[in-house]
């Protein structure tokens, strides 16, 4: 933890994200080295967003940088005219000419900054485009792993809530520092010419004030990475206190209080820790510039005494006075300008990290073709435990589904029924051992390729903010519908029709109160537009995890049915509590703590009175007389 910081005692370890990123370790030279980085990295994203703008920016701006340059030599050529020996009329006239340059000179100068201004308000925004789209296709493309995973999140979250807006900000500071430096090229060129002592005298002037803006910015990433855990909790109670999903539950459970309280302990510990970043922050800034004052004070009494000493002439001392000015501010411009953009190179270069990780994080090259359908899938001892977790969800499980089968998953809460439809769906790679599609070992394909011949329908379906039209095609908007006949028959099989046509605009009804003419539904309507999605898929494997759990019992009886109807020619996995509901299936398998205990038909089960058998009378023995 850098001292600067202090001990965030009061924030608990599970908010403090060691900060271990490349910053941690770097040195003003290794500061100003990045630079570069920064600037091709600037580059690389304004070339995205419009290559034309981003050259005509550039070229813009090195003009305004010469523009000013061009300025001060000749309010240097004629300050030295109006000081030169000789007559007042002939020293004004001499000067004529130089004070026409300033003119045209600070003319084109304004022309080309307003060229600047309009192209990089034509660039921002586009930079922010290119930069949330790399964002969120890097994200989508990740694996389902990376989202169990909270240094993703914290990665995630710093990318998005941070990188975005540096990189939209970094912008500016890349021109202002284009501009700088050809203004400050163009001070050394004046100041060295009148005499070279000034040169790294100005230089010391400003050093204390650039080590104190780039310490400052370090000083403020850092607590930002630390702080990054803590912000995201505090976004999520912002969330639930705003939430349309929790706005019910909130209220009608009371906990608007304790929720706000945890609000607020949260936002003051957010208000603690950057509070105390910004002290940090301004005493590094008045150390700077108590040194840079110093120096600059130096530098005067260097340029007196040079005078004095008739080193310099009398006559050329005010163009001393203002080139060293011009110099010191252009250097001042610039070492703001390469802090600011140290800075932001390093939330870009955070952002960076997090799409390389994305990157990694995404399905691997496929080895093999993806196989067009299975006869039979074949798991070998598959071992599987998610990120962090103490123990694997599933341990060796072996298991043969054959196509055109029904097979149910069973098991007590937490025996991992979820997470061996996850692994059947692709979604999931196994940690040891095998899956199969006759004889192609998943792991060697492209796991999409996959996916695009599987449908899953889940236990609570995502409410998309869509139509209920786009809800059930999503994902399969292309398949040839001629006259919506398929779209009527996924409906109508999940029991979603009736209530899809009573919608005041049928299928092209908005799913989503937060919009205007939105409509939202009940939990077992929404079940059922998620079950009409699963249809609509026509995939090969149909992988069913509770998919009726709040579906009222004349729907289930129905859907089930049209599940089973549907599985002819096609494989149905299903993984329901109620074994009534599965009791006509091909094939159960039993699971518990992660293992297939039991598996066969209800018949079989039944006489081998194992686990299958008990849940099944406990259920029954509810319905009994
Ligand atoms: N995303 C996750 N991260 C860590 N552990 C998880 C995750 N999802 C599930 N688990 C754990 O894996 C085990 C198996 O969970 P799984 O969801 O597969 O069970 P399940 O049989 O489907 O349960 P249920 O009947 O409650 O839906 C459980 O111990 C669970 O706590």
């Amino acid at each position: 933890m850098p001292p600067e910081l202090g001990e965030f005692d009061e924030l608990g370890e599970g908010y403090d994200t060691p900060f271990d990123g490349e910053a941690a370790n770097a040195g003003l030279g290794r500061m100003v080295t990045r630079l570069p980085v920064a600037l091709a990295q600037v580059w690389r994203l304004a070339w995205a967003a419009s290559g034309r703008a981003a050259v005509v920016l550039v070229c813009a701006q090195a003009a305004a940088g010469v523009a000013t340059a061009l300025a001060l030599l000749a309010t240097s050529r004629a300050l030295s005219a109006l000081f030169a020996s000789g007559p007042a009329a002939d020293r004004v006239g001499d000067a004529v000419p130089a004070v026409i340059a300033v003119v045209v000179a600070t003319s084109a100068r304004a022309g080309l900054e307003t060229v600047v201004a309009a192209t990089q308000a034509r660039l921002s925004p586009g930079i922010r485009r290119v930069a949330e789209e790399r964002l969120h296709a890097a994200a989508v493309g990740a694996e389902l792993a990376a989202f169990d995973d909270a240094d993703w999140h914290d990665a995630l979250a710093r990318a998005r809530d941070r990188g975005i807006d540096h990189a939209q900000l970094a912008l500016a500071h890349a021109v202002e520092l284009l501009g700088a430096l050809v203004g400050l090229l163009v001070g050394i060129g004046v100041v060295t010419g009148l005499h070279p002592v000034l040169l790294p005298l100005l230089a010391l002037s400003i050093a204390p004030q650039g080590w104190a803006a780039l310490r400052s910015a370090r000083i403020g990433f850092e607590g930002m990475v630390q702080r990054m855990t803590l912000y995201r909790r505090l976004w999520l109670f912002a969330d639930l206190l705003t939430a349309r999903e929790a706005a019910a539950e909130v209220r009608a459970g009371t906990a608007e209080r304790p929720l706000l309280a945890e609000y607020r302990r949260l936002a003051r510990l957010v208000e603690r820790a950057e509070v105390r970043v910004g002290y940090a922050q301004v005493r590094v800034g008045v150390v700077g510039r108590t040194l840079s004052g110093l120096a600059l004070g130096a530098t005067y009494v260097a340029l007196g005494l040079l005078v004095r000493a008739e080193v310099v002439p009398l006559a050329v001392a005010g163009t001393a006075v203002l080139a060293v000015r011009t110099a010191s501010g252009s250097l001042a411009t610039l070492m703001v300008a390469v802090d600011r953009l140290y800075e932001k190179s390093l939330y870009i270069t955070d952002y960076s990290t997090f799409l390389a990780e994305a990157a990694d994080r995404a399905r691997p090259p496929a080895e093999c073709e993806v196989p067009d359908g299975f006869a039979e899938i074949r798991l070998r001892d598959v071992y599987f435990a998610y990120p962090g977790s103490a123990g694997p969800a599933l341990r060796g499980v072996d298991l043969v589904i054959r196509r055109g089968e029904t097979v149910a998953l069973v098991g007590e809460n937490g025996s991992g029924k979820t997470t061996l439809a996850l692994l059947l769906a692709a979604l999931h790679r196994p940690d040891k051992g095998t899956v199969h599609w006759d004889g192609t070992d998943l792991a060697m394909v492209d796991p999409v390729g996959v996916r695009e011949q599987v449908a899953l329908v889940m236990q609570q379906p995502t409410r998309w903010p869509l139509t209920a039209r786009g809800n059930i095609v999503l994902g399969r908007a292309d398949r040839p519908d001629a006259d919506d006949m398929a779209l009527i028959r996924a409906a109508r099989d999940a029991g979603a029709d009736g209530l899809i046509s009573r919608l005041p605009y049928g299928y092209d009804t908005l799913l989503s109160k937060k919009f205007r003419a939105g409509v939202d539904l009940s939990g077992g309507q929404w079940q059922r537009i998620g079950i009409a999605r699963g249809f609509y898929r026509d995939a090969r494997l149909l992988i069913a995890d509770e998919p009726t759990a709040a579906l009222d019992a004349r729907a289930e009886h129905a859907v089930y049915a049209n599940i089973r109807r549907l599985a002819a020619g096609r494989t149905v996995v299903l993984i329901s509590h109620r074994l009534a509901s599965v009791r006509e299936c091909d094939r159960i398998v039993v699971l518990r703590a992660g293992e297939v205990v039991e598996h066969g038909t209800h018949d079989q089960l039944i006489r081998e009175n194992g686990e299958y058998a008990e849940l099944y009378r406990i259920q029954a023995s509810a319905y009994a007389d």
